[in-house]
């Protein structure tokens, strides 16, 4: 039986006396996309962190592609994880072209210095293209939407071919339109016989589109319920992770999270 993809036991995290994250247990099997949600604070960037290599254990295991976290070289493994996130926006110079930052991603820099090579750019057009962003080849960053952007960045950690694809909370910033063109990309993306496991990290339960096999929950650093969707997104699950009462409905594949009409309180009176 093949490793598993990404395979953490016990992980716990403290940094200034302060939990971020308590004994967490996550497995994820190749084939498998998987959703983390839970409230703000609840540890998802630290745990993001951690698989990555940013974030130093201070107890428990974390074993990606089949290698161990304090045995392998980190820095190799980060390679074949990418990672999609506002953080990494500023970070784009703002005078450089489309296609010079979806070439990047293969060579793991920011700012491009090194000669375009001819098989690079017809591999980095082929991505641009393939994000919906194939006209987009020269325009410069600075000049680029959020949603543009955020294609752009999954064409740059596409480039370096990636086994696990991480993607940050990538709706945020982007218009209700954007949004949902945005999302029907990434389910199409999941959906491709040679993609990459993505994990997308969010706060909105309609984010998760059809292709999200299994989910992540978590609250206050631990987790509150993990596995298939089916079993995983429900009232119960997402009440707890909320710390109230929610409602989870589905309509034509969607989720969408609503209050129990007596949460609504206010009324208009005229
Ligand atoms: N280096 C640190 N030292 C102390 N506390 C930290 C440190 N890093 C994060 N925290 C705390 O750990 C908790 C989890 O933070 P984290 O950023 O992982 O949450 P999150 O789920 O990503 O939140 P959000 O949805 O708001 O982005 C927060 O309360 C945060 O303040």
């Amino acid at each position: 039986m093949p490793a598993p993809l990404l395979d953490i036991r016990k992980l716990s995290i403290l940094r200034d006396r302060t939990t971020l994250l308590s004994s967490i247990d996550w497995r994820v099997e190749r084939g498998e996309h998987w959703a983390i949600l839970g409230p703000n604070g609840c540890g998802k960037t630290s745990l993001l962190k951690a698989l990555t290599g940013y974030l130093t254990p201070s107890s428990g295991e974390i074993e990606l592609l089949g290698e161990h976290y304090g045995q392998s070289d980190w820095r190799d493994l980060r390679l074949q994880v990418g990672l999609v996130t506002s953080a990494l926006q500023a970070s784009v110079p703002p005078d450089e072209p489309a296609l010079e930052t979806v070439i990047s991603g293969k060579y793991a820099q920011l700012d491009l210095w090194m000669k375009i090579t001819p098989a690079d750019h017809r591999a980095g057009m082929r991505l641009l293209r393939f994000t919906g962003a194939g006209k987009l080849a020269t325009r410069l960053w600075g000049q680029l939407s959020q949603g543009e952007r955020q294609r752009i960045l999954i064409a740059r950690a596409l480039m370096a071919k990636p086994k696990l694809l991480i993607l940050d909370e990538p709706c945020s910033g982007l218009d209700p339109v954007a949004r949902e063109q945005f999302l029907h990309f990434i389910d199409a993306l999941a959906r491709q016989p040679k993609a990459p496991t993505l994990v997308l990290v969010t706060h909105h339960v309609e984010e998760i589109t059809p292709a999200f096999t299994h989910a992540l929950l978590l609250k206050a650093g631990r987790v509150a319920a993990s596995g298939a969707r089916r079993t995983t997104l429900t009232s119960k699950n997402l009440s707890t992770i909320f710390g109230t009462p929610v409602l989870l409905g589905h309509r034509d594949h969607r989720l969408h999270l609503r209050l129990p009409a007596r949460e609504h309180g206010a009324s208009f009176t005229s």
